[in-house]
């Protein structure tokens, strides 16, 4: 995609319906509130590729509406303070693991990255985590996840062929769809174990749960949402993670800034927490550059262009139209960021080398009405993460992980694992 923006500027046809855009107007125009006009649906080849219960990254525009306000109240102020003992236990567990570990040589700190995501993540979804960081790996369920992104990707490629989809979908060997069965029938339980909690919860699953009947939410569509929460709240916090330890790991002078940074801000472990982490912008630079370089959602999102056409970037474009907006290439345009394939956080910093930036470019949460729900949750909690480990470990990278971020992408990134060795800070360090 950055090959043919440099070659063909910043609206090219990839598909005889399909058109890329990279510009800092596009995002308003194709994701933005419209004031009136109507919004642009999300792409059902893309979002929809079986026919499975919707959830609310995927519902059409009006229930999406119902469904966001009552699930925003679990990604209020209030509680994501409420939810603070829940992340943190799960963060102390982390830094445990690691201690363990670390004298054994390298870790992979992309598992154990992705192994407190997802363990938070399944707390705030489903009222219990996957127990990764206790049995350090990855859950079965997890795994079906993956498997399920990169399957995904094919089956929407396979949208343009429906009847070669169909053919192939008859094919899928027994053992495969019978994971697939085994999968469901442990989420519905999960679900059914959160449904099963009384008490008040301020996890991300109780607005839904409080108002179930009248929005006509059975089981199968909490899991829905439920796993949607899964998927993206775990995989992009914990490729960032990665993202970024990479980047500081092989750009030393910014990896020192960020060690006096933190550790002169705080004395203890204690001192950090979800709240006490905002002071540090060095780190919130350096989260933001690793999401220029690395952004979680690399590949377009594609909407499509309503009834009577729509207007973008000033171009009158037909109704049907797919639209689509590819952060990877957009972030390393050099028309837009100064020297974009190196890691500069300054340039997030107000520095005065990167004022020519078009910092309006860079919207990793998207803009408009279908942005991201989770953006404090997940700052909150990378920042947290980072700065413990900042606190209380050196790091250097393994040779081996040297070329680490040289990845394909299927949805997600294929990462492959970080590996790097962790020296425990001693108290006059
Ligand atoms: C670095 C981390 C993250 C990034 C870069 C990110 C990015 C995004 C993007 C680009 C979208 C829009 C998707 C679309 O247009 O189809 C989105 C939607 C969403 N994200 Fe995130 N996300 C992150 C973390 C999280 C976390 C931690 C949560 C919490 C569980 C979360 C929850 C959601 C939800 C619920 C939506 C759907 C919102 C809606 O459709 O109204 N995200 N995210």
């Amino acid at each position: 995609m950055l090959d043919l923006h440099k070659r063909y500027g910043d609206i090219v046809r990839i598909a005889p319906d399909e058109l890329a855009f990279s510009h800092q107007d596009a995002w308003k125009d194709i994701m933005g509130h419209k004031n009136g006009q109507p919004e642009m649906a999300k792409a059902n080849w893309f979002y929809r590729p079986l026919d499975e219960p919707l959830h609310i990254v995927n519902e059409d525009i009006g229930e999406h509406k119902r469904l966001r306000r009552q699930m925003a109240h679990g990604f209020s102020e209030k509680s994501m303070r409420d939810q603070e003992p829940m992340i943190r236990k799960y963060v102390d567990m982390l830094l445990e693991r690691l201690r363990e570990n670390c004298e054994k040589g390298s870790v992979v700190i992309s598992d154990w990255y992705n192994f407190t995501t997802f363990d938070i993540i399944g707390d705030l979804a489903f009222g219990e985590s996957f127990g990764c960081l206790e049995g350090c790996n990855y859950d079965d369920w997890i795994k079906g996840i993956f498997e399920g992104a990169h399957l995904g990707s094919i089956l929407q490629a396979l949208s343009f062929v429906p009847s070669l989809k169909k053919i192939l979908l008859s094919l899928v060997p027994k053992k495969m769809q019978e994971a697939h069965q085994k999968h469901k029938v442990m989420t519905k339980e999960k679900m059914l174990r959160r449904i099963d909690i009384t008490e008040e919860r301020p996890d991300l699953i109780e607005g839904l749960l409080k108002k179930k009947d009248e929005l006509n939410l059975d089981v199968d569509k909490l899991v829905s949402n439920a796993e949607i929460l899964i998927i993206g709240g775990s995989e992009t916090t914990a490729s960032l993670l990665s993202g970024v330890t990479y980047l500081l790991l092989q750009n030393p002078e910014s990896h020192q800034t960020l060690k006096d940074e933190v550790r002169s801000t705080f004395n203890s472990e204690e001192e950090i927490n979800l709240i006490s982490v905002n002071q540090l912008s060095y780190m919130l630079a350096c989260l933001d550059e690793a999401m220029r370089m690395y952004p979680p959602i690399a590949n377009g999102l594609p909407r499509v262009c309503p009834k009577g056409g729509s207007q973008v970037l000033g171009e009158f474009i037909p109704e049907n139209t797919n639209l689509s907006i590819h952060q990877w290439a957009l972030y390393r345009r050099e028309e837009y960021f100064k020297d974009p394939n190196t890691f500069h956080p300054e340039r997030f910093l107000g520095d005065t080398e990167f004022m020519n930036d078009r910092r309006d470019v860079f919207q990793p949460f998207h803009l408009g009405p279908r942005n991201c729900l989770g953006r404090n949750l997940a700052y909150s909690e990378m920042r947290l993460i980072l700065a413990l480990i900042i606190f209380n470990f050196d790091m250097k990278i393994a040779d081996e992980s040297r070329k680490w971020i040289e990845q394909r992408n299927f949805l997600m990134w294929e990462k492959g694992p970080l590996k790097v060795y962790l020296t425990p800070r001693t108290s006059d360090s």
